[in-house]
C-alpha cells in the first residue's frame, strides 16, 4: 500500500527551487534511501513529506491517518533552558512515563531518562530522537541523516537498529545518508537526487547509473566496489536508470 506520494513536485523556498518535477512513492515496509550532493534537496524533500513545506506545484498524497515518526537532521537544544530526555520525549504530544520508558529500552538508552538533552553525547542524542519518532507508533520513519556525528561503529549500531525497528513494526523506513555503502546494502530502492531525481531504483541498478557515477565517481567508499556484478544487461545510451528495472 502506498504511505506517501508525489507527482511532478516542485518546491520553492525563498525565491531558490529547491526541488523540481520529483514524482516520489513508497509503500508499507520498504526502505527508501536518499542519496545526493550538499543542496540537493534531500532534506526539501522530507520536509515537504511530512507537510512542514508546501510544494509550490505538483501532488503530494498522504495516506488518511498516516503516522510518521520524524528524525530531523538537526535540532538545536538550548543549553540554557534545561530539558530532560523524559520531558523532552514527551513533546509536544504526552507520553507516559511507562511508554517512555518502553521507548528508551527499545533503543538501547534507559540510563537516559533523567539527563539533560544538551549533555547527551551525539549517539545518545540520536537515540533519543529515533525513541520519540517511535513514541508516534509510525507508519513510516522519515529520517535524515539519523547518524550525523556518529563514529563508524556507532553508526553501523544505529543502522541495525532501524533494521530491527523496521522488521518488529512493519514500519517503512524513508531516510537521507551519506553513507552509500551502508545505503547500498540495507535499502530495497535508492534515489538519487540533485534538485531533481536524478535516477532511482534498486541499489545495484542506481550504482551503475550514469547520472549517479557522474554526481559520486567511482570514490564511493566501497559502494561499488560492493556491487561490481556480472551484468546480462548493458547500461548503455541508459539516461533513466528505471525505465529498465523498476
Ligand atoms: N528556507 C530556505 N530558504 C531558501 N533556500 C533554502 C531554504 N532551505 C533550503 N534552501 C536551499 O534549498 C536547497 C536544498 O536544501 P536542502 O537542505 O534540502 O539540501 P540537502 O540535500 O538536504 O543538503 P545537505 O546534504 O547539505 O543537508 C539548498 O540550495 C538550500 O540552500
Amino acid at each position: 500500500m502506498t504511505l506517501l506520494s508525489t507527482k511532478n513536485m516542485s518546491v520553492r523556498l525563498g525565491g531558490h527551487t529547491a526541488l523540481r518535477n520529483v514524482d516520489f512513492s513508497i509503500a508499507s515496509g520498504e526502505i527508501v534511501t536518499i542519496v545526493g550532493p550538499n543542496g540537493s534537496g534531500k532534506s526539501t524533500l522530507l520536509k515537504a513529506l511530512i507537510g512542514a513545506v508546501k510544494p509550490t506545484q505538483g501532488s503530494l498524497e498522504r495516506r488518511p491517518g498516516l503516522r510518521i515518526g520524524y528524525v530531523p537532521q538537526k535540532l538545536h537544544i538550548d543549553p540554557t533552558l534545561p530539558i530532560s530526555v523524559r520531558r523532552f520525549l514527551s513533546l509536544p504530544k504526552k507520553n507516559s512515563d511507562a511508554e517512555i520508558n518502553a521507548a528508551l529500552a527499545r533503543v538501547g538508552a534507559s540510563d537516559l531518562l533523567s539527563k539533560q538533552m544538551f549533555a547527551l553525547s551525539g549517539g545518545q542524542f540520536q537515540r533519543t530522537l529515533l525513541a520519540r519518532a517511535l513514541l508516534e507508533k509510525p507508519d513510516i520513519f522519515v529520517l535524515d541523516e539519523p547518524t550525523t556525528g556518529l563514529d563508524q561503529p556507532g553508526s553501523a549500531a544505529l543502522y541495525n537498529l532501524i533494521e530491527e525497528l523496521r522488521h518488529e513494526t512493519g514500519a517503512a523506513v524513508l531516510m537521507v545518508s551519506h553513507e552509500l555503502h551502508v545505503v547500498m546494502s540495507a535499502s530495497d530502492r535508492v534515489i538519487c537526487l540533485n534538485g531533481h531525481v536524478c535516477c532511482h531504483g534498486t541499489p545495484d541498478v542506481v550504482a551503475s547509473a550514469p547520472e549517479y557515477r557522474a554526481l559520486f565517481g567511482t570514490g564511493t567508499q566501497g559502494a561499488l566496489a560492493l556491487y561490481r556484478h556480472e551484468h546480462n544487461h548493458s547500461h548503455d545510451g541508459e539516461t533513466h536508470a528505471e525505465h529498465s528495472h523498476v
